[in-house]
Parts: structure tokens; C-alpha cells; sequence
């Protein structure tokens, strides 16, 4: 059972599912709309719990997860969204125990899902050109997870370089994930900060951000499998026999790109040696490699 103490975040969520942020400090309020709660009647409760506001409201207390809490938390730069953040933690495929290479902070909602993917055995370094930024997301990520000990954070322009060198000359990371409006400045340094085999991912909200990320990535010549696809998610209402797909949607947040760092880039095919490639079949469909299928 998950016990609420002093200095938690703690979410209460109304009837409509509208979430209230506050951190628990013995001896202060809630205020909400005329209604009020002492963080001291908060603390000590079970996560889940009910509680009762000063009017008589009651309200779900909740430990907020990752994409609750940065939806809610402090922003200087725009964060990502959630739907973003799983798919960014999946295709760069952030494993307990990675080295992973980080531009820019923003806020830390990135951050947080990295942290929380490496676990203690693995480690984040992240680059964040603005000042005032690094100080909000710090204090994000340390609101949430705690002391970071595997974390560091430098106000560094990711344009310039990363540095990734140990004392034996060895690569560091196995894994550079970039928020930032030109990661294609950034690309030839993850060639060379990037081990054989580790992958690149980065994020933008425009087509033309894309064309030339993908260019500099195939400029190179030390990146294959490159792709690039974006994602929707679609919330539905279900209410008795209303059952339908909700009015609003975030229809577009941007699209990721992935590629992975390797020993030598292998020749893309030519439309020409398509046609002798006996998996293509004469109406130019891809035969299937498995048996039966
Ligand atoms: C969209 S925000 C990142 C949001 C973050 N991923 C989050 O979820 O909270 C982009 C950030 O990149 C930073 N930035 C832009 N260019 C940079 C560079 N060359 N080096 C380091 N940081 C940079 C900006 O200051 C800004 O904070």
C-alpha cells in the first residue's frame, strides 16, 4: 500500500475527471473554489483513498503517474505528450542499465519517462541550452523521482558537440534522444558519441525539420534503418448507449524519427535490382518468407 507523506505529489481528481496538482506539506491548504482540504488530512493516507473537502465535495486522491504528472507540472518549454513520450521510450528502445544521451530538457517531461526507463543501473546525460529551463526541469524531475544520482544535467549547446569520451577512448552511449528544433546540428556528433548498434531517435513538429534530419542522417553514411512515422490517439466517450469517439483529439504533436548506428551503411536497393529479387512477384507484391502464409 502506497502511503502519502509530506512532500509527495499527490493529485485529487473530481466527479468530470478534472486533476488538481499539489505537493503535501504538513500544515498547509488546498484552496478550491471556495472549497478547502489540509494537506494533514492527506497525509498518511492510502494512494486511491476518498476524501472529503471542507464543503462536503469529495474528491479521489491520487500518486499521479508519469503522464499525469507532467501534463500538470511547471513548464517552460512545451512538454511532450504522453502518447509521444511511450513511443519515444519504446522505438529507442531505453532499457534498464542504458547510457542515454539527452537534448534538450524543456521541461524534463522526457526526462522523467528515461529516468524512469534506465532504472538505477543505468544513467542520463542531458543537454539544455536555456538556464532558466534547466532550473524548472530540475526541479521537475527532482519533485517526482527524488535524488538522481544517475542524472546529469549541463547547460551545454547540444550543437556543439557531445562529449562522450572515457578514459579509454571508449564510445559512452548507447542511445541519443533529442527534443530540439535542429537535431540535424546534432546528428554527426551522435555518429561519432553513439556505439555500434545504438540507436538515434529525435523529434520535431514539421516536415521540413524531418527532410533534413533524414538528410544528415544519410549524409553520414553511419546510420541505417532509418524511419520516420507520427501517431494519433483517439479517446472515446462511453456513457450508457453513447458510445462514440470524443469530439476533441490532439490531431497532430510531431513525428519521431529512428535510425541505427552502424558499422557501414548498406546500399538501398534500385528499382532495377526490385525486379530480379525473387520475394517480388510479378504484380509487384511482396511474396511472403514464411511458409504457408
Ligand atoms: C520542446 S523543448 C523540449 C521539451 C522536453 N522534451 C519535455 O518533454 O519537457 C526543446 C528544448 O530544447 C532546447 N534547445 C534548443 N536547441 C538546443 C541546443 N542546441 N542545445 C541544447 N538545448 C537546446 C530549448 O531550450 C528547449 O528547452
Amino acid at each position: 500500500m502506497k502511503i502519502f507523506e509530506s512532500g509527495q505529489r499527490v493529485h485529487l481528481v473530481d466527479k468530470k475527471g478534472r486533476q488538481y496538482a499539489l505537493t503535501l506539506k504538513a500544515g498547509e491548504t488546498f484552496q478550491f473554489s471556495g472549497d478547502t482540504i489540509s494537506h494533514d488530512e492527506l497525509i498518511g493516507k492510502s494512494d486511491g483513498s476518498i476524501v472529503t473537502l471542507s464543503r462536503g465535495k469529495k474528491m479521489l486522491a491520487l500518486s499521479p503517474t508519469v503522464a499525469e504528472y507532467t501534463l500538470k507540472m511547471p513548464r517552460g518549454a512545451q512538454v511532450l505528450y504522453p502518447k509521444d513520450l511511450a513511443l519515444i521510450t519504446m522505438w529507442a528502445d531505453i532499457y534498464p542499465g542504458a547510457r542515454v544521451f539527452e537534448a534538450g530538457v524543456g521541461s524534463g517531461a522526457l526526462t522523467i519517462a528515461l529516468l524512469q526507463a534506465v532504472g538505477e543501473r543505468g544513467s542520463v546525460t542531458s543537454y539544455e541550452r536555456r538556464d532558466d529551463f534547466a532550473r524548472t526541469a530540475m526541479r521537475n524531475i527532482e519533485r517526482f523521482l527524488g535524488p538522481v544520482p544517475n542524472f546529469q544535467l549541463l547547460q551545454r549547446d547540444a550543437h556543439e558537440g557531445i562529449d562522450c569520451q572515457t578514459g579509454d577512448g571508449e564510445t559512452l552511449y548507447d542511445r541519443v534522444v533529442l527534443d530540439l528544433p535542429e537535431p540535424w546540428h546534432v546528428v554527426p556528433h551522435a555518429a561519432k558519441a553513439l556505439r555500434l548498434g545504438g540507436i538515434y531517435l529525435s523529434f520535431v513538429p514539421t516536415v521540413p525539420q524531418i527532410t533534413q534530419t533524414v538528410d544528415a542522417l544519410n549524409h553520414t553514411r553511419a546510420f541505417g534503418m532509418i524511419e520516420t512515422f507520427e501517431s494519433f490517439t483517439r479517446n472515446w466517450n462511453i456513457q450508457g448507449r453513447s458510445v462514440r469517439p470524443d469530439l476533441r483529439m490532439i490531431a497532430h504533436s510531431g513525428f519521431i524519427t529512428v535510425a541505427r548506428r552502424v558499422e557501414q551503411v548498406m546500399e538501398v536497393q534500385s528499382l532495377s535490382s526490385e525486379m530480379t529479387d525473387p520475394s517480388i512477384q510479378e504484380n509487384g507484391d511482396t511474396a511472403p518468407d514464411w511458409d504457408g502464409g
